[in-house]
């Protein structure tokens, strides 16, 4: 936690959105005049697609077969945390691009399934935006989430992630339904058990439920819309929280206990500047008196 130099962690599984979730954070950030600076958990990840590839093949002819992107090993989660450390107590650190495919490639001039180089981050910013896999992790090795001073989930119920992730991976990233299903399985292990709990670390999450039939997520021909979904939003600390506000500006919502309101999907966005603004603004106000 820094008071000087704040840091934002996004964290969702892959498909959950949390990239969908930063164009709300930019236009947050842009409409408040925030500086800041933004970094992907893909930069973290600990290999390449091919040298990935070939440290699967070991592992698994080892006996392991729950070895996966989601796995705290597949990534360097040491580097993570000393960024979000080094950021905190001086406003610098540095990230690179984890480049997917030929779009990306074409943007960051790297072969898909390698890496950019690092670079350092731009100076004098007001806050590290982080979204991806791990930054709220907390284990033997590394508190990434005694980091942050915002802890955000992304957490659509498991079905919808994985038509969001089936339909983003094959339409944007070129692999077929099998091959996604297939990852999906291998992640299973490490999702449990490396991504689940970072969820309790959180102090907001958005968990995105769909109101249409999805129990077959694998044969889905598309994303159940934001009109066809609702969202529960749980705070993990509610006191000072204006649930009334909320939910006289949210339109069609309600509180279903006494930390969490439910909103029309539609009502994503909004309720993220209405909930998010005020919490990003005290954040870099603070951090622009402790520098001053
Ligand atoms: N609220 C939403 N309503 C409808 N579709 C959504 C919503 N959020 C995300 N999606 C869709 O789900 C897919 C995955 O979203 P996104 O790319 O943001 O996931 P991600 O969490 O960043 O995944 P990764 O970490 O693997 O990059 C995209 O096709 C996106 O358009
Ligand atoms: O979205 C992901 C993790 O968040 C990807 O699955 C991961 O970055 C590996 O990418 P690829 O399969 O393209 O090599």
């Amino acid at each position: 936690m820094s008071k000087k130099y704040p840091i934002i962690s996004v964290v969702g599984s892959s498909g959950a959105g949390t990239s969908t979730v930063k164009a709300t954070f930019d236009q947050i950030f842009r409409r408040e005049g925030v500086k800041a600076v933004s970094i992907e958990g893909d930069a973290f990840h600990r290999f390449n697609r091919a040298d990935m590839k070939a440290e699967l093949e070991r592992r698994y002819a080892a006996g392991d077969a729950t070895f996966s992107h989601f796995s705290y090993e597949a990534n360097a989660l040491e580097d993570l945390e000393r960024v979000f450390r080094e950021y905190g107590e001086t406003g610098k650190g540095r990230t690179r691009r984890y480049v997917h495919d030929a779009n990306e490639s074409a943007k960051y001039g790297v072969e898909p399934g390698h890496f950019t180089d690092w670079a350092p981050f731009e100076e004098d910013t007001d806050l590290l935006f982080y979204e991806g896999l791990h930054g709220c992790v907390t284990n033997d090795q590394v508190n990434i989430a005694a980091h942050a001073d915002l802890k955000i989930g992304v957490v659509p119920v498991i079905n919808l992630e994985w038509i969001q992730k089936i339909h983003r991976d094959r339409a944007q990233r070129g692999y077929t339904t099998e091959a996604v299903t297939d990852v999906i399985l291998r992640r299973m292990h490490a999702y449990v058990h490396c991504i689940v709990p970072q969820f309790s670390q959180t102090d907001i999450n958005f968990q995105r439920v769909p109101v249409v039939d999805t129990s077959n997520p694998f044969i889905t021909r598309w994303i159940p819309t934001p009109d066809e979904s609702l969202i529960v939003i749980r705070f993990r600390n509610p006191r000072g929280i204006d649930f009334p506000y909320l939910t006289s500006m949210i339109h069609g919502s309600w509180m279903s206990r006494a930390n969490s309101i439910v909103i029309p999907g539609n009502k994503q966005d909004l309720a993220m500047q209405l909930i998010l603004t005020p919490l990003i603004e005290r954040l870099v106000r603070e951090g622009r008196r402790a520098r001053a």
